[in-house]
């Protein structure tokens, strides 16, 4: 099983840090979602796994090697960057089939990955004529071209229709599933949560955070109940003889904090306080990123001790 192991890594631009010590790893058979805000250096950092870039210190390894030593580095690793980098004047079966003679890939592939991204009717037209959607799905076909152990995707969603995110969504599962590492970034925070098993955040060039989804979600979004009633007065009456803090919505709605459902449930019937919906609110994954870098603001933004 191959992992991508980053340690230490840093990278200076003109004395900016973009990516500064970073130490993470990055596991097989699951998808590892790498997020942070604009600039945060996850780009950078995938350049600097894939040996685009020299680091300034420390180190990145695809399965305990750096890139530049891989022997077939595309039957080993798939990345996608940029999906403007296909050729234009070229048909995609053509960009397929040169990069697959170049890369000693069996040419049968090109026709698997061309029905795998749903390119296959279109593999004959120029690229210059596809949509962005179309271009990235070309980009992921030549990710996928050499059957990799390893996937580096920045931003594949990007450009798709809903039909494509489904369709990525699944892919990036099935990958995972034969126990592929991949690591996929994204700024789309609700399709990050339905593809990956575990993050690593990023923010200006520092690990914020290496760990599973649901977790990091409980352990930032505190629990909250919906409930719904005909007697709002004795809702809020109730609530507050309880010590339960709650939101109050306009159409009567109260959104109770560090409540269950269970408990309200049962403090309701016991008062006689008519319920028309009690739910559990499901805290979401754009929920506990905005916590993590609001805090994470509010660290940075402390007077420095002199
Ligand atoms: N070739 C370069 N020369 C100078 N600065 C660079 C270069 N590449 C990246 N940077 C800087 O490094 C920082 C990190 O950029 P990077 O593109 O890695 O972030 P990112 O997290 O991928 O952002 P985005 O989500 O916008 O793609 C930014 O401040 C960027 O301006």
């Amino acid at each position: 099983m191959t992992s991508i192991d980053v340690r230490d890594l840093s990278k200076e631009y003109g004395g900016r840090r973009a990516v500064d010590q970073l130490t993470f790893s990055v596991r097989s058979g699951r998808v590892t979602g790498f997020l942070g805000p604009n600039g945060a250096g996850k780009s950078t950092t995938m350049r600097l796994v894939l040996g685009l870039d020299r680091p300034t210190s420390g180190a990145a390894t695809i399965g305990g090697q750096a890139y530049a030593a891989l022997r077939e580095p595309l039957s080993q690793v798939g990345a996608l960057l940029d999906a403007r980098a296909a050729h234009g004047s070229r048909s995609a079966r053509d960009h397929l089939r040169a990069l697959a003679a170049s890369n000693r890939i069996p040419v049968r592939r090109v026709d698997a990955v061309l029905e795998e991204t749903g390119l296959a009717t279109v593999a004959r037209r120029r690229v210059r004529t596809y949509s962005l959607g179309m271009r990235q799905r070309l980009g992921i076909a030549a990710a996928l071209l050499g059957d990799p152990e390893v996937l580096l995707l920045d931003e594949p969603a990007n450009g798709l229709d809903p039909e494509g995110i489904i369709w990525i969504r699944t892919l990036l599962r099935r990958l995972a599933g034969e126990g592929r590492t991949v690591l996929v970034s994204s700024h789309l925070m609700g399709e990050t949560a339905a593809f990956a098993d575990h993050l690593v955040i990023l923010g200006k060039g520092r690990l914020l955070a290496d760990t599973p989804v649901q977790e990091f979600i409980h352990a930032r979004v505190r629990p909250l109940v919906r409930v719904r009633t005909t007697d709002t007065a004795a809702l809020d009456d109730l609530l507050a003889r309880h010590g339960l803090d709650a939101s109050r919505d306009e159409d009567g709605t109260r959104t109770v904090r560090h409540a269950r459902v269970d408990d309200l449930g049962r403090l309701m019937a016991e008062a006689g306080v008519p319920v028309l919906e009690l739910a559990a609110q499901d805290a979401t994954l754009e929920e506990a990123y905005l916590d993590l870098t609001a805090a994470e603001t509010e660290f940075t933004a402390l007077p420095q001790e002199t």
